[in-house]
């Protein structure tokens, strides 16, 4: 009998443009994250606000669940983000004595966020057989932000890792 074709291993390109446009939306989250630290320093507020959270996570439920995907894995990602976003600002070094405000900076967040759902639901199934794209585009768009163990972090969070095709 003939062999089996091999299983393909390079990401076709409509799998690589949707793991990039992927890795810039978050790449631009994290991006704001500097100014964030420097805002918060400057207006007096703490690294951690849980009403803010608490309101980011409900904004990925419904954003989910309007666009058909599951619920419980954008709360997953966006719970993923704010720990990485923390991280980020806890290791901004003092500065800025100007820039934009606390509350400027959380509509830039958000819009930023936006993105990401719904190009998470077009990339789902060109992603999918293909685990290592998305890998290489975060480790490509991410490194000013995030080390190895955290960029893996994110990519469990992540298509084709997570929001299983459906
Ligand atoms: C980005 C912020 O810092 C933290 C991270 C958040 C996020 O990534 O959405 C939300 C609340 C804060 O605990 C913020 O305060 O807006």
């Amino acid at each position: 009998a003939p062999k089996p074709p091999p299983l393909p291993t390079a990401s076709p390109p409509a799998a690589q443009s949707c793991a990039d446009s992927i890795a810039a939306a978050l790449g631009r989250r994290f991006a704001l994250m500097p100014e964030v630290a420097a805002a918060k320093r400057r207006e007096g507020v703490a690294l951690t606000d849980p009403a803010q959270e608490a309101k980011v996570l409900r904004q990925a439920r419904t954003d989910a669940t309007r666009q058909g995907l599951s619920a419980a894995a954008a709360e997953q990602l966006f719970a993923v983000l704010i720990d990485l976003s923390k991280a980020v600002q806890a290791q901004t070094p003092d500065g800025d004595a100007t820039g934009p405000d606390l509350a400027t900076l959380r509509r830039a967040v958000a819009a930023a966020g936006s993105t990401l759902l719904p190009e998470i639901h077009r990339c789902v199934p060109l992603l999918a057989g293909h685990p290592d794209t998305m890998a290489v585009a975060l480790r490509h768009d991410l490194g000013p932000w995030l080390d190895a163990g955290q960029i893996e972090t994110l990519l469990d969070a992540l298509p084709p890792r997570a929001f299983p095709p459906r």
